[in-house]
């Protein structure tokens, strides 16, 4: 005798209990956030974000999804998810530079951070920066896709207490994500230290030079951001965390750097892409 298929009713009581155990599930995790703030100290912080921790949960969740369910949306429910348990720990907003158009900032602030985070606008990367700075743990976003027409902003992350860029978005990068404007995500330094797969740095070259471009691809880095200054150019240089600043230094060195130091501005975890 085989089975008789199951009934639509049958089937919706599954689907109940699949959701009633999985809103179980997550008020069983609020209560271990809630037992997570006092261990993690946040209160002394004031800011939850641990960015890190963040790139490594999103990677394995990529890494184990299968199924119907696209990852756009697994992705997008664990995004809301842990930036909500962010800032029931320590309320954040997140500032975001609109110069190059609101829609694809604020697709990727509520992507990455949901609607229960305030999303602010500015105008330009500078005033986001300074909002960050006079807060005590919001987040910044600036575009990486905007060339030089945004100027070279990563020059007000140079300085022992200025913020810096403490992770890339959108985390798991692939062709068409719904949310995949490359950003990166800027705070006041972080009290305990955040991955360091990438290193960020602030430098000036004389010139532009494909030498020294592929001097440094060639290293594993990128020059993620340039714009003019008075005397030459101001880059953004991205470089894997195990190589020194001097090997930057000799990278860049067929551009003619100099005129100021090489300066680390932030740094964040390895990229992650999927398909494509
Ligand atoms: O692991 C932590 O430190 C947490 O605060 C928990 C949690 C999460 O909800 O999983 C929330 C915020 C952090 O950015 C990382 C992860």
């Amino acid at each position: 005798m085989t089975e008789p298929a199951p009934t639509l009713a049958d089937l919706r009581r599954e689907i109940d209990r699949i959701d009633e155990a999985m809103h179980r599930l997550l008020m069983e995790r609020g209560e271990i956030i809630d037992r997570l703030i006092a261990t993690k100290g946040t209160a002394q912080s004031g800011a939850a974000f641990r960015p890190d921790r963040e790139a490594s949960m999103m990677r394995a969740l990529a890494e184990r999804h299968r199924g119907l369910l696209p990852l756009d949306t697994a992705e997008g429910i664990w995004r809301v998810i842990i930036a909500t348990f962010t800032y029931v720990q320590a309320p954040f907003s997140v500032h975001a530079d609109i110069s190059g158009g609101d829609a694809p900032m604020r697709d990727s602030a509520r992507f990455h951070f949901g609607f229960t985070v305030p999303y602010r606008q500015h105008d330009a990367a500078p005033s986001v920066i300074a909002a960050v700075a006079a807060s005590r743990g919001d987040l910044g976003l600036v575009r990486l896709d905007q060339g030089a027409s945004a100027g070279a902003w990563w020059r007000r992350l140079e300085g022992t207490d200025a913020p810096k860029v403490i992770a890339r978005l959108p985390f798991i990068e692939r062709p068409d994500h719904p949310a995949g404007t490359p950003v990166l995500v800027v705070s006041r330094p972080l009290a305990s230290p955040g991955a360091r797969e990438v290193v960020l740095y602030s430098a000036r070259l004389e010139r532009w030079s494909g030498a020294a471009a592929e001097a440094l691809a060639q290293l594993g880095g990128e020059l993620v951001g340039s714009a003019g200054e008075a005397q030459g150019l101001s880059v953004l240089a991205a470089l894997p965390g195990s190589l020194s600043p001097s090997q930057l230094a000799a990278a860049l060195a067929p551009a003619g750097l100099g005129g100021r130091p090489v300066v680390e501005v932030g740094s964040h975890a390895a990229r992650f892409s999927v398909g494509g």
